[in-house]
Parts: structure tokens; C-alpha cells; sequence
């Protein structure tokens, strides 16, 4: 509906706003979604459509604001760098090699799996041991992941929200235990319990666990939804796959570890298939604005209060800015001055609230390409493509299913 609406009403227009006097924007001009975004985010704050968000994650630095926000985003941060990122390597590439593992099997059957499935199991359990560490086989119990509701149900509707809080006090018991044990490990839990703001003062019970709910849902489904999508586009595009496989064939098996947690010359075409990925299916789809004051976009005025949607999604698919827009085309990422404008692509947002988790989310989705496309080539196995679900995330909503070809250079 949103991309009708902007080839009748162009990059700027209004909607009807469903109750009181605040206007609703919809804002596709990239030099405005810089102003919004960047120049002067000071003068935004998240808009609706998190309040259902918030119900789930509290004060968590997905929707926390002001001062507040940023002194959770100052005390999360630092975990986030890639140096430290880089501990977490050797756990992802491990997770990757046991799914490796059952796609194996399901080659040898010739049984058709649903990837995205297990890609929302993969990646919960990665964001899952990156927070806890050695704490994670507390959480699982020898039982069922009690987390895995999170990738088995879709609805994130009231009843969700109450089981999710019922989350909430297992991450709690685990957060006791630890601050009684040692903290000082290395694992997000273990910088966040440790991290002091600038007056000396840590974390609370409360805020702990509302940033540890964050980071579980917020690195889990994006990050699943991306490569999900990035299957069904490779395994339809088989002169992508084989490019995609030529390169991952050059690498040495010890040589990945090196070049899969940063954007390595020679991985360039798989980071432009990630990125072709991100560019048509943006998982974070629709972005929401609220003015906290007056702001004059070129010719249009913004009130405070108004309201302002800004859809990665239709900027991406934007004929303005990208050539054959609907096309999955990840040789347009080689190309010099591509994109033509910086805020037509903006995949983990921009600014002050771009996503922290990017750097990770980037080694992630490499890691798991380049296990996967060494040892399979992927199939197809659906009759029509994944339905686009544009709920919290822009996920594949009939799943992907996937025959794997196991590929006779790696058995
Ligand atoms: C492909 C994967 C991912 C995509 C496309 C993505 C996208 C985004 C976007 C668009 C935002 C901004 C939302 C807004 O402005 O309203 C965001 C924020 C955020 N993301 Fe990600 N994300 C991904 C993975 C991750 C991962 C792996 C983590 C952490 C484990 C993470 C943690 C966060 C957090 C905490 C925020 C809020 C930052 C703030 O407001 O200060 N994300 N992400």
C-alpha cells in the first residue's frame, strides 16, 4: 500500500490521522530522512507504532528517549565494538556447523526443510549465548528453550506479551545468580552488569532485564528474517549462487575466521548479496518519528507532535535511486557510487538510533552464507514465493522452504 501511495503522492505527503490534532507524515525525500535521522535527530523522538514494542521491552534502549536513552546507549555500546564482538566468532561458527549438520541429513533424504525456521532457531540461540555465555545451558534446563516461543510464534499479540514477561523472570533468576557469582565475563550480561555511567552508577534489577528482553528480540528475528529472504533469492538466482559459491570456494577453511567479522575485499560479492538482501527486504520495514519540536522540511512545516513514517522499504525500492528496483540484482552493490544517495539505503537506520547490533548482525549473516554455500546448493522447493508478512519485522510469512543439494567437493 505504502509504495501505491508513493507513486500517486510522491516522496512527501500527508495521511488522515485516526484521532487527535497530530499530523501524520510519510517522509520518502532521503535528504529529509537525513534531516529526520541525523542533522537533527534532537528534535525526534520514536514514534507510534513502538507503543505495542514497548508493552514487550519496557524502558529498553529500543524505546527508551532522552537523557535516559542515551545513557543506556553509552552503556551498551562499548560490547558492541567489533573487538570484542570478535570473542563471539568461534560460538557462531560453531552454531552454523551443527545446522550444517541437520541440512546434511535432509540433503541425504532429499527432504525439503523450512529455512527460515531454522534460521530463527540459529539465530535466537546465537543472541541467546552472546548475552548469557556459559550461563546459557541454565536457560534450556536439559528441556526445552523456553525462548523458542520467540521464533514459534508469530503474533505478537496480548497473550504473547504475557508469556514474553514470563521470560522476563527467568533472565531475572539469571541475573541474581550471576551478581552473586562473578560478573565479570565476557558475554553481553557480563559487560552490562559491570558497565558504569558517568556518575559511577550501574544498571538496575529492572533496567538489566529490559535491555536484556531488547537484545534477545531485537538480534534475533531481524537478523533470521535477512537471511531467510537472502535462501529464497539465491536458490531462485542459480548464477548468483554459483558467483556467490565461487567466491567461498577460494577461501581456505582457516582462512574464514579471518574474513567473515568485517567487509573483506575478498568476500565482496557476498557482502553485496547481504546487502541486495537488506535493500529489498529491509527486516526493520516501517520506522516511526514524533516531533518534540517545530521543524521546517524544504516546504513543509512540522509541528510538534506530528507524526512521521519513514519506510526503508519503499525508499529502497525507489526508481529515483535504484535501477530496476523489484529486481534481486547484488551486482549493483560493486558498482561505484551505489547507492546514488546515502539515505535511500538505510537498512539499519541512520543517526543517533541506528542499530548497535549491525557489526554483529553483518558477521552473523556472513558466517552463516559461507558455511551454508560451501557444502549446499540450495533448491527451491516452494510453488509460489514466501508471502511478504509486514508485521513487527518484514518476514516471509508462509516460511521458505528449502531442498539442499549437498555439494560432493565438501562430503
Ligand atoms: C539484519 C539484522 C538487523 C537489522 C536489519 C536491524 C535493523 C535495525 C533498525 C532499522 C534499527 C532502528 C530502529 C528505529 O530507528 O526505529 C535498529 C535498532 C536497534 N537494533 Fe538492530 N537490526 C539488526 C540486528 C540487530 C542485532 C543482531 C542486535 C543486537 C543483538 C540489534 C540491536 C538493536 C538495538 C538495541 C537497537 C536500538 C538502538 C537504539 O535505539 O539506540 N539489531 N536495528
Amino acid at each position: 500500500m505504502l509504495v501505491r501511495w508513493h507513486d500517486v503522492y510522491g516522496p512527501v505527503y500527508r495521511i488522515p490521522a485516526p484521532q487527535g490534532n497530530a499530523r501524520h507524515w510519510v517522509i520518502h525525500e532521503p535528504e529529509f530522512v537525513q534531516q529526520i535521522m541525523v542533522r537533527r535527530a534532537a528534535r525526534y523522538a520514536k514514534g507510534m507504532g513502538l507503543d505495542r514494542v514497548r508493552l514487550l521491552l519496557g524502558e529498553g534502549i529500543m524505546v527508551s528517549e532522552g537523557d535516559f536513552w542515551a545513557r543506556q546507549r553509552r552503556l551498551l555500546q562499548p560490547a558492541f565494538k567489533p573487538r570484542r564482538l570478535a570473542d563471539f566468532n568461534a560460538m557462531i561458527a560453531a552454531e552454523n556447523a551443527d545446522l550444517a549438520q541437520r541440512w546434511a541429513e535432509a540433503a541425504r533424504i532429499d527432504a525439503p526443510v523450512d529455512v527460515a525456521a531454522h534460521i530463527s532457531e540459529l539465530t535466537l540461540v546465537i543472541v541467546l549465548k552472546s548475552i548469557f555465555g556459559e550461563d546459557y545451558p541454565r536457560l534450556v534446563d536439559g528441556a526445552a528453550n523456553p525462548f523458542s516461543l520467540l521464533s514459534e510464534e508469530a503474533t505478537r499479540d496480548l497473550r504473547f506479551a504475557a508469556r514474553f514477561h514470563r521470560l522476563g523472570r527467568v533472565v531475572e533468576s539469571i541475573i541474581e545468580a550471576r551478581t552473586e557469582s562473578s560478573p565479570e565475563r565476557f558475554d553481553f550480561l557480563g559487560h552490562m552488569l559491570t558497565a558504569r555511567g558517568r556518575d559511577g552508577t550501574g544498571m538496575s534489577r529492572r533496567e538489566l532485564v529490559d535491555e536484556v528482553m531488547t537484545l534477545i528480540v531485537a538480534g534475533h528475528e531481524t537478523t533470521a528474517s535477512a537471511l531467510a529472504w537472502a535462501w529464497y533469492e539465491i536458490a531462485t538466482h542459480p548464477e548468483v549462487c554459483a558467483r556467490a559459491q565461487a567466491e567461498v570456494d577460494a577461501l581456505a577453511e582457516h582462512e574464514i575466521a579471518d574474513v567473515v567479522d568485517h567487509a573483506s575485499d575478498r568476500l565482496c560479492f557476498i557482502e553485496a548479496v547481504i546487502h541486495e538482501t537488506l535493500r529489498l527486504y529491509p527486516p526493520g520495514w516501517l520506522l516511526s518519528r514524533r516531533a518534540i519540536q517545530a521543524d521546517t522540511l524544504g516546504d513543509y512545516e512540522i509541528a510538534a507532535d506530528d507524526q512521521i513514517f519513514i519506510s526503508p522499504y519503499v525508499l529502497h525500492r525507489d526508481a529515483a535511486y535504484w535501477s530496476m528496483p523489484d529486481r534481486f540484482r547484488p551486482t549493483r552493490f560493486l558498482q561505484a557510487g551505489v547507492p546514488s544517495q546515502r539515505f535511500a539505503y538505510i537498512p539499519f537506520a541512520a543517526g543517533p538510533r541506528h542499530c548497535v547490533g549491525e557489526h554483529l548482525a553483518m558477521t552473523e549473516m556472513r558466517q552463516h552464507l559461507v558455511t551454508m554455500l560451501r557444502r549446499f546448493t540450495p533448491v527451491y522447493a516452494g510453488d509460489h514465493p514466501p508471502k511478504l508478512e509486514s508485521r513487527i519485522n518484514l518476514r516471509p510469512g508462509d516460511g521458505v522452504p528449502i531442498r539442499w543439494r549437498a555439494r560432493k567437493e565438501f562430503f
